[in-house]
Formats: C-alpha cells, structure tokens, sequence
C-alpha cells in the first residue's frame, strides 16, 4: 500500500462512518471518524455544538481535528460531510493520502438519512438540500477516486483496496 492514510468523502448517509471501520478492520490501520472525534473534543453531540456554539464553530474545531488525525499513520479517516467540500481540508488531504470519494444519489441519502436526529443539515428544506449536495458535488470531484455508495458495506471496502492494490491510482 503506497498510501498510509485514506480519507473518505462525500454527502450524508453516503456511509462514510459505515464503510471506513469496515475498510480499517480490513486493513488493520487504526479507524477514526472525525465527528466521533469532535464529540470527543468538546464533550457535546453536534447537534449541541450547532445549537449552543453554531455551525462556524463545528467547522473549525472538525477542520481542526483533521489536521491532528492527518498527522499519524496507518489510519482510514471518515469524514463529516463538510470537509470534503472545504478547500482546506481537500488540500490536505490529498497531500496527506488517499482521498475516496463515497458518491451516494440524492435519492439514496434522502432514504437513509431519513428520520435521523443527529445531523442538523438536515432541518433544512429540500431545496436548500438539493442545492447542498449539488454544490457539494463538485468540491467531491477533486477527490482521486470516486465509488459508488449503492453496494453493500463490505463490497466498497472491498472495492477500495482491490482499486488500490491494482495499482490504478
Ligand atoms: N452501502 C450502504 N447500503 C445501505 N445502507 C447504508 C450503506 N452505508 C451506510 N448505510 C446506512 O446509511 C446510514 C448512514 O451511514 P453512515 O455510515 O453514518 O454515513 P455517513 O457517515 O456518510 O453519514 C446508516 O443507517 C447506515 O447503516
Ligand atoms: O454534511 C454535513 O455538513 C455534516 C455531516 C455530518 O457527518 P456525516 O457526513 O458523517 O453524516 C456531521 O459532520 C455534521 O452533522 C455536518
Ligand atoms: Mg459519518
């Protein structure tokens, strides 16, 4: 593996937090997911981090977190939805590994993320959403490789390493 940290990207419920322990465990490289991270950080749920301290706030300390797990090795990192799209992060990230891009329709987002409590994107309307993960889209773009979100768990991370180990990227 000519990488030591792959970092996974992409919308909501496109199975980041999913795919990434799955792809780690395979691996056996240490998994991290940065929301967990800032959980852990500032002792609060993000939902409370938006309430009480806003979303400015959630990116910074989530950008944050990134920088320090982007420093140790032999890690598959899951990221929150919003730093894939944050320039900052993409640079760093590609600098620092491989960046895998988990592209999930917006139809399948909608039926997985459905009903979920814990993500405040999701208060916004649908248009408002729509036009998130269109814009999105194309900060995702960057990413080296692009998967699709629509097979089960364990195929894509299978996918990932078989894609790495044939040398095409
Ligand atoms: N490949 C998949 N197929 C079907 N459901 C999935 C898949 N990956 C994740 N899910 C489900 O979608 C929801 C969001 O997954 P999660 O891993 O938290 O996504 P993310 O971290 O990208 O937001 C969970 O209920 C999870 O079980
Ligand atoms: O897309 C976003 O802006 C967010 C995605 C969430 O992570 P997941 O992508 O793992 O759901 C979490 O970081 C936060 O609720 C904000
Ligand atoms: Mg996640």
């Amino acid at each position: 593996m000519k990488f030591e940290r792959i970092f996974l990207i992409g919308f909501m419920c496109s199975g980041k937090t999913t795919v990434g322990r799955i792809l780690a465990e395979k691996l056996q490289w240490h998994f991290y997911d940065t929301d967990e991270e800032v959980y852990k950080e500032e002792g609060m749920s993000i939902e409370e981090i938006f309430e009480k301290k806003g979303e400015e706030y959630f990116r910074d300390v989530e950008l944050r977190v990134l920088k320090r797990l982007s420093l140790e090795k032999k890690v598959v990192i899951s990221t929150g939805g919003g730093l894939g799209a944050n320039q900052q992060a993409m640079q760093i990230m590609k600098e620092k590994g491989l960046v895998v891009w988990l592209d999930v329709s917006f139809d399948n987002f909608m039926q997985r993320c459905l009903g979920n409590n814990n993500r405040p994107m999701l208060r916004k309307s649908l248009k408002e959403l729509k036009a998130l993960y269109e814009q999105r889209r194309q900060k995702y773009l960057q990413a080296h490789i692009q998967v699709s979100a629509h097979t089960a768990p364990q195929k894509i991370a299978e996918k990932i390493i078989q894609l790495v180990q044939d040398g095409k990227i």
